[in-house]
């Protein structure tokens, strides 16, 4: 007989089951009918399946623009996210001050330990504290003051090409090519923009050397300390970390690539990366057994940065530690002052208070200004290399507004200053255009409307709160309405005003550019990033001759959050003959305690111009007994502490040092042995 128990749990089931089902179907037919009339794939209306395949595949951008070509200005690309290429939309979805929108939850992929940052944040008002603690630091003001450590990476960066070149292999063949497939840069599929094993042969790996340069500038600037690439030649940290093993031989360029992949997946399933518990336990699945490895990748070099950031703050504002006593007036340094105000404490509050603030911007400002800035250089300069025109006419005008590279250079303050390069018309006409066509930032970046937004139009359609717009950069950039029929050719012309302008070429304007985003959320780096691109682009150019290893290659991308060159990261390159090249470099770093009360070093961070306390340090070549350095003070700026040397010669070995004291002031000499080049850089 049936036990009427067991019945009524097997109808119970089945009712179960049939609710389920009826709810699923109530809800596809309600969102099937929502926006009916916004034109759009038909499975995109019940799900965000086909988004999300062509976001894994790293081509969300060009997806989407095949669809607005398809269907026009307004195509719903998900349910309840719809994707706008008119350009009067870009002052509706990134709308300033009350009609601001807020950040959809697509934003969620990128909370790391649960702690949200400025970029992830979706409150305004949590937004709006951060942006301030952090505007401050990077303001044009801030950066122009620290472009010394610009500078000084730069040198290393010019040390290192220089030796490339000056190696007697005639293909140029680059350590850092094998360096980067070893740790990740280069897999091609595996770990897309950073192709290295394409049919390019020869040539050096300039994409690989401008993520050196650019995560040890930010690292400096953010860390207080160098990650040290430029000096290992490679971006693989020598840090062991607790995290998965599955990324621990890894690049930070290519782990910050494939958390941004992750994250352009998982920020369309927001439900998978909630906060809290539940939030950090179905991470830990995901990271563990989600069965596609770019994925648990991603999470996995997302946790490895973490860590790695955690660990650099942590040692530079860690009392006992001796780095954490270097004087630096550097980002980390005022962005800890400026969150130290907006959390109300003081200066005897323990850094614990606010360390978890400052590691998580920290961190923030490595993945954010990083590989962003590299990637665009390197795209900059294929555009540069592929068209011979625009190379002579930026030749021309580098040549004859700095030109200091052609004669022999041999030291960083004889590098090209920002000052020198930051008005060029013809430079930042090449940079607007380049990243024009390139869009770093290529996919629409989405915004949502909120309950408590005010109501929102979008070419007369009303928008409902719950609702993801985004502005496809991609489309927009090339769009033929805006640009001209010229639109998908690179013509620098357009954002000239001078009479060599042809008449044919429609004229650029920066409104639709959206290489930094706009509104309340663009891109608080953009002062430091401008400026590591103008720089980075008048050196090279100056220093070295240029080409394409293989001109009938084309520039082609691959997304995660940004957009990444792939296949061009190589080009042929050799010294101006003009230029002397360095002879092969050693940096040798110092640092020095002062233990006297009230000594101050004081100095103007532009090389030579240091000196120390009372005394002063002599650097001087023992074999012709000239003092390289001599100085006395410019002024008082730092306060007493540990402090930084670093000193660049041609030799391998160690530097004598012999410090004199006497009880009121210092003397330090610091002998260098024989050597031409040797020259002194006071951080
Ligand atoms: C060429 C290089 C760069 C490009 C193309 C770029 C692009 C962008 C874009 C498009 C956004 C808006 C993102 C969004 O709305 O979701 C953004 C935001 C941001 N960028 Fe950059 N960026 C670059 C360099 C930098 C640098 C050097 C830094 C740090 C020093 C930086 C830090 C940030 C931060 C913190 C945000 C979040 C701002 C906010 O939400 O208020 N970026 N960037």
């Amino acid at each position: 007989m049936l036990d009427p128990c067991a019945f009524d749990s097997f109808e119970m089931l089945n009712l179960v089951i049939l609710a389920a089902s009826l709810a699923v179907i109530v809800k596809l037919v309600s969102l099937g009918r929502q926006y009916k009339n916004i034109p759009g794939p038909f499975l995109s209306r019940y799900s965000s399946i086909p988004l999300a395949f062509h976001s894994r595949g790293g081509k969300r951008a060009l997806y989407v623009d095949s669809l607005h070509q398809k269907y026009g200005p307004l195509v719903l690309i998900a349910p309840n996210n719809i994707s706008c290429s008119h350009p009067d939309a870009i002052n509706v979805v990134y709308a300033q001050g009350d009609n601001a929108l807020p950040k959809s939850d697509f934003y969620k992929a990128f909370v790391m330990d649960g702690t949200p940052n400025l970029f992830n944040t979706q409150d305004r008002m949590e937004h709006a504290k951060r942006r301030k603690a952090l505007a401050h630091p990077l303001s044009y003001r801030s950066v122009k003051e620290m472009e010394d450590w610009v500078t000084v990476n730069m040198f290393k960066l010019v040390a290192n090409l220089d030796k490339l070149c000056s190696t007697k292999s005639t293909s140029h063949e680059d350590s850092m090519d094998n360096q980067a497939r070893a740790n990740g840069l280069g897999l091609g599929a595996e770990i897309p923009g950073r192709a290295s094993g394409s049919k390019q042969s020869g040539g050096i790996n300039i994409h690989a050397w401008f993520n050196c340069f650019t995560f040890d500038v930010i690292s400096d600037l953010a860390f207080g300390q160098s990650l040290g690439m430029l000096d290992r030649g490679t971006d693989v940290l020598p840090i062991a970390t607790s995290s998965s093993r599955m990324v621990n031989n890894l690049g930070v360029a290519a782990m910050i690539g494939l958390r941004g992949r992750a994250a352009a997946f998982l920020g369309l399933f927001p439900e998978l990366v909630g906060f809290g518990r539940t939030g950090m336990m179905i991470r830990w699945l995901l990271t563990n057994f989600w069965p596609d490895p770019l994925i648990r990748k991603g999470l996995s070099s997302s946790d490895m940065l973490s860590d790695i950031a955690t660990k650099c703050v942590r040692r530079r504002l860690s009392p006992s530690d001796d780095i954490s006593q270097i004087a630096r007036d550097d980002l980390l340094n005022r962005l800890v002052n400026e969150i130290k105000k907006s959390e109300g404490h003081s200066d005897t509050t323990q850094a614990s208070v606010y360390e978890r603030i400052v590691v998580t911007e920290a961190m923030l400002l490595l993945s954010a200004g990083s590989d962003t800035t590299a990637d665009s250089a390197a795209a900059i300069m294929w555009y540069i290399l592929a068209n011979k025109s625009v190379y002579d006419r930026l030749m021309a005008e580098l040549d004859e507004n700095v030109g200091i590279l052609s004669q022999e250079f041999a030291a960083a303050d004889e590098l090209p200053k920002h000052d020198q390069v930051k008005s060029l018309p013809y430079l930042n006409a090449t940079i607007q255009e380049a990243l024009r066509m390139f869009a770093t930032n290529s996919f629409g970046l989405p915004r949502v409307v909120s309950n408590s937004s005010k109501p929102v139009m979008l070419l007369g359609q009303r928008i409902l709160p719950g609702t993801q717009l985004s502005v496809p950069a991609y489309t927009i950039q090339r769009d033929v309405n805006i640009w001209g029929e010229d639109a998908n050719e690179f013509k620098v012309e357009r954002w000239l005003h001078d009479a060599d302008t042809s008449l044919h070429v429609k004229k650029g304007d920066p409104k639709h550019l959206l290489t930094f985003g706009v509104g309340p959320r663009m891109c608080i780096g953009k002062n430091l990033a401008n400026m590591q691109l103008q720089l980075l682009i008048a050196t090279i150019l100056l220093r070295y001759k240029l080409e394409l290893c293989d001109p009938e290659e084309d520039l082609e991308a691959i997304e995660g959050f940004m957009n990444k060159p792939v296949k061009f990261n190589r080009c042929g390159f050799t010294l101006h003959t003009s230029n002397t090249p360095l002879k092969p470099q050693s940096i040798h770093t110092w640092t020095f305690n002062d233990i006297i009360d009230g000594l101050n070093l004081a100095m103007d961070r532009k090389g030579f111009q240091g000196s120390w306390g009372s005394g002063r340090i002599d650097v001087r070549e023992p074999s012709s007994g000239k003092v390289v350095v001599d100085r006395q003070l410019a002024g008082s700026a730092y306060s007493q502490g540990l402090y930084q040397v670093n000193v660049a010669d041609d030799l391998d070995n160690e530097l004598t040092v012999s410090p004199t004291s006497s009880k009121l002031g210092l003397d330090w000499t610091y002998v260098l042995a024989s050597s031409s080049h040797s020259r002194l850089l006071i951080l």
